[in-house]
């Protein structure tokens, strides 16, 4: 397995005045081009801080993130970051927020008319191409969302990195919104990491589930690979023992090995 991202030996410490928290402790992670991969663990463990290094908005305290053989030291469009709280620019139709990323990635490049094609044809992957005019504050949670995934995936990222995308959304919007996601991965096969706090969710879009332990100094205490062939069907799912097996094997990860301390 060479690795398509490679995260060795991570270390990260937070100084505020006098004191130092080293929130993560060598945490060491590969992830094959095409590859699924959730990272779950307690609130506070340092799933984020994680996710923002391998984005290049954090630094390491020591050692690093290789992406195809290329250091990770900035952000960067190839890897492009969807958050919880969609981030859309609120004065911008959702064609102008997905059109931005284009042109930001694509302008020397394609042509205006090219430009313009690939926008919509992203609006359309997540189905939203009837509402390019309406700006955020016109539409509703999930939409908002589908269109973060679109103007992340306009930039053509090695790797899609998900803070907990679906975090803020009622239960059936999320999951129509992870059937979107788990089609469109199996359309482009793309290379995704995904933080989330939904055992189920976990289960459902992964490959492989990178399970941390409580921090300070969290690190990653086990690797599940999610043994379930593709397309997945959410409800033949409920009843198939390999699901419930993982699921359980998460369960017993999170509730009974490293249960949650609150801080003091
Ligand atoms: N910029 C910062 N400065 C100081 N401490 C920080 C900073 N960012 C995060 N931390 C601390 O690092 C720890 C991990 O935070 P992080 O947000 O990565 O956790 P998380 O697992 O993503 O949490 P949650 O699941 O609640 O979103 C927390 O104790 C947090 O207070």
């Amino acid at each position: 397995m060479s690795g398509f991202l490679k995260i060795e030996n991570v270390d990260k410490s937070f100084t505020r005045g006098a004191a130092t928290t080293k929130v993560l402790e060598n945490v060491s992670l590969k992830v094959e081009k095409g590859q699924f991969v959730s990272i779950i663990g307690h609130s506070g463990c340092g799933k984020s801080t994680l996710l923002n290094i391998v984005a290049g908005l954090l630094s390491a305290t020591s050692g690093g993130v290789i992406l195809e053989e290329q250091e990770v030291n900035a952000p960067g469009p190839d890897r492009a970051m969807v958050f919880q709280n969609h981030s859309l620019l609120p004065w911008l139709s959702t064609y102008d927020n997905v059109r931005l990323a284009v042109d930001k990635v694509f302008r020397k490049v394609a042509t205006r008319a090219e430009r313009h094609q690939r926008t919509m044809r992203m609006l359309d992957l997540v189905q939203m191409a009837h509402a390019k005019d309406k700006r955020p504050g016109e539409i509703s949670g999930g939409m908002k969302q589908r269109v973060g995934i679109a103007r992340a995936l306009a930039m053509e990222p090695k790797v899609l990195l998900l803070d907990e995308p679906f975090g803020a959304l009622d239960a059936l919007t999320r999951a129509h919104l992870q059937d979107q996601v788990m089609a469109l991965q199996a359309k482009l096969g793309a290379t995704v990491m995904m933080i989330t706090h939904d055992v189920d969710e976990a289960v459902l879009l992964s490959d492989r589930i990178v399970m941390m332990t409580n921090g300070p100094r969290a690190t990653i205490g086990e690797i599940l690979p999610v043994p379930l062939a593709r397309p997945r069907e959410r409800v033949e799912l409920a009843v198939d023992p390999v699901y419930l097996e993982c699921r359980r094997r998460v369960l017993q990860f999170l509730y009974e090995r490293h249960s949650y301390v609150e801080a003091a």
